[in-house]
């Protein structure tokens, strides 16, 4: 079962439950964002395996390949922002259709990722568990917390 998220079915076009003015003004709606809780990464994994093999394409679809597609697809999401100076979070300045665009843009990046690491037998969600807690090790809190410097640029 497919939840419905903010409203609407991608997310995008939430304006009372997702998008609220505090009386100060400002827009929390950055605060507010969560996902919907599915699909799962393995319900995608799951979903795009039975799309290749009903298309008889898992032929085509080898790690090079799914790679090149990935980032094929970043650059058509990098097309969406280009030339556009400064986008703000929320991106609201964008259109419903600029907004849908971008998310099947990013969604194929989602979809390639996830097939590329099933096809290298990288489980993600676990790999993103541990790559977090070494991001954490690397960068503690207490010590880049306000600084975007890279952890080689520390002295101590
Ligand atoms: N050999 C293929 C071709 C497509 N797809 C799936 C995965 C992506 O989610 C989407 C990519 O389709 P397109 O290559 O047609 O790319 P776009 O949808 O971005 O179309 P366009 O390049 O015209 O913007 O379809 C796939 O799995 N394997």
């Amino acid at each position: 079962k497919l939840e419905k998220h903010c409203g609407s079915v991608n997310g995008a076009a939430a304006e009372d439950s997702c998008h609220s003015k505090q009386q100060d003004g400002e827009d929390k709606t950055a605060d507010r964002f969560t996902f919907s809780a599915e699909p799962t990464v393995e319900d995608i994994r799951r979903m795009q395996a039975e799309f290749t093999d009903e298309r008889d394409w898992n032929q085509f679809h080898q790690p090079r390949n799914l790679l090149l597609a990935m980032v094929g697809e970043v650059g058509e999401v990098s097309e969406l922002f280009q030339w556009r100076g400064e986008v703000a979070e929320g991106l609201p300045d964008w259109t419903d259709s600029e907004r849908e665009h971008l998310a099947h843009e990013l969604s194929d990046v989602l979809i390639y990722l996830v097939e590329l690491a099933e096809k290298c037998r990288v489980d993600l969600p676990q790999a993103v568990l541990r790559k977090m807690a070494l991001n954490r090790l690397k960068y503690p809190a207490s010590k880049v917390h306000g600084s975007a410097k890279k952890y080689t640029e520390y002295e101590d």
